[in-house]
Parts: structure tokens; sequence; C-alpha cells
């Protein structure tokens, strides 16, 4: 039997009172990678909250890299997301400061000490992204491209079980979300880390096709390919 990164189990999904999603099952594999589309508001940002603890689970069963998402304190909440990576649209680097010092800002928060092993870990995931010249760079300076890739490296810092990515190539144009991509499907592969993508983009699914979610009504099932393009 594969172990299970996501396990989401009559899993009820709100923002404050209103219901989003209901009776959600949910699971997704080590090392798998999966899409989440639907349409504008239908609640695929709102699932992923719930998955790196950003939106409370109340009622079901959710277990996220082996941490119960169920009654979740926010002082656990650290620890979840030890266990996964996140990729934003908009990148949400830290402007006012060099890439180095980004990767570095992320993982002093999360309990590296050593020096030296913090200056060897962000050669490492720079190296991964193909960043490594960009080391002492502000964000500003580097293209969108760039930025998500930083970001994505920023991911990686914790060798994450799981990336969750909210529309990584929103902000991208058509060559550079294709780049963007093969670098998440590459990395996904490589480091058998499991990616759940929320994405709009339906040139990218066609391009790359893979397993499919979709919110609608209300619920998440997984998408027959011929309602994929149907918004
Ligand atoms: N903070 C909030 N308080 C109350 N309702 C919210 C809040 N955030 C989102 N919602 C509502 O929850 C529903 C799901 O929103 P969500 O952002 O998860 O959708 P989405 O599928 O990610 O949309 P998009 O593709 O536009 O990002 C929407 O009806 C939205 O209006």
């Amino acid at each position: 039997m594969s172990n299970k990164v996501i396990q989401l189990e009559r899993a009820f999904i709100y923002q404050r009172n209103y219901l989003v999603l209901s009776n959600v099952d949910f699971e997704l594999n080590e090392g798998e990678f999966a899409y989440l589309i639907g349409k504008t508001g239908s609640g695929k940002s709102s699932l992923l909250k719930v998955l790196y603890g950003d939106l409370p689970l109340n009622e079901g069963y959710g277990k996220v890299g082996g941490i119960e998402l169920n009654g979740m304190s926010t002082g656990k909440i650290p620890n979840l997301r030890r266990h996964l990576g996140i990729v934003f649209q908009d990148f949400q680097l830290l402007l006012d400061r060099n890439v180095e010092k980004n990767l570095s800002f992320v993982l002093k928060a999360t309990g590296w000490k050593d020096k030296t092993l913090i200056n060897d870990r962000i050669d490492e995931v720079l190296e991964s992204v193909g960043m490594i010249s960009k080391k002492k760079m502000m964000p500003f300076r580097l293209s969108g491209g760039e930025q998500q890739r930083i970001s994505i490296a920023r991911a990686l810092l914790n060798h994450p079980e799981l990336i969750l990515a909210d529309e990584p190539t929103g902000n991208l144009d058509p060559e550079t979300s294709v780049e963007i991509m093969n670098l998440i499907l590459n990395l996904s592969k490589e480091k058998n880390v499991a990616v759940l993508m929320a994405t709009h983009d339906y040139n990218i699914i066609q391009k790359f096709p893979a397993k499919t979610f979709k919110c609608e009504d209300g619920k998440v099932h997984v998408a027959e390919s011929e309602s994929l393009f149907l918004g």
C-alpha cells in the first residue's frame, strides 16, 4: 500500500460560517502530482488553506504529511508547515532582502542554526531550480519566472513530502509557465515530492496531463477528461 501524503475523509470546509465544500473525500499518494481545478470561488484556495493549516478543519477527518488537522492548535501549525512547501501565484518573496536572505529567513524560522548547514542547503535548493547565480540578487530585479523559481526553492528547503501550489503559473507568460511546469514536474519526480496544484491554466493541463480534481457545486471529485475544459 502506498503512503498517503493527503487524506481527507468526509471533510467540511468553511470560510467563517460559509460552507464552501462538503463531504470531501480526497487522497494524494507519496510522490503523486495532481491538479485542482474549478471556477472562481469554487473553493480551490479554501481547500489548500485547510491543507496548510490556514483554515481549521472542524468537521470530518484530515491528515497531511502524517499530521492530523483536526483540532490542531495554532502552535502546531509550524510543525505541519515543516512537512510541506507552499508556492503562490504572487511569489510572496520578502522584497527588502536578497534571495539568500529570503531563504535563510525561512530556515532560521524553522529551527536551523548552523551557518554552514544553512549556507549548504541554500546552495542546494538554488542549484535545483537553476538559480544559484542569483543568490545575492534582490527579488525585484528578477523576472516573474525567476521569482517563481526562487519561491519553489524556498518551498523545497525543508525536504517537504508535499508541495501545495496555488496558481503558480497565474502571473507568468505561456512560455515561462511551461518552464515552471517542467521544473515542478521534474522536482516532483526526482525528489519524490507530491504536488497538488490549483490552476485555471488549461493550456498547461492539456500539455501536461495528470490526475485532476475538480471543485464544483460545493463538492470535490476526480474530473473526467471530457469535463475538464468546460470551466
Ligand atoms: N475570508 C472569507 N470569508 C468569507 N468567505 C470567503 C472568504 N474567503 C473566501 N470566501 C468565499 O469562499 C468561497 C470559495 O473561495 P476560494 O477562494 O476558496 O475559491 P477559489 O476556487 O480558490 O477561487 P479563485 O479561483 O478565484 O481563487 C467563495 O464563495 C468566497 O467568496
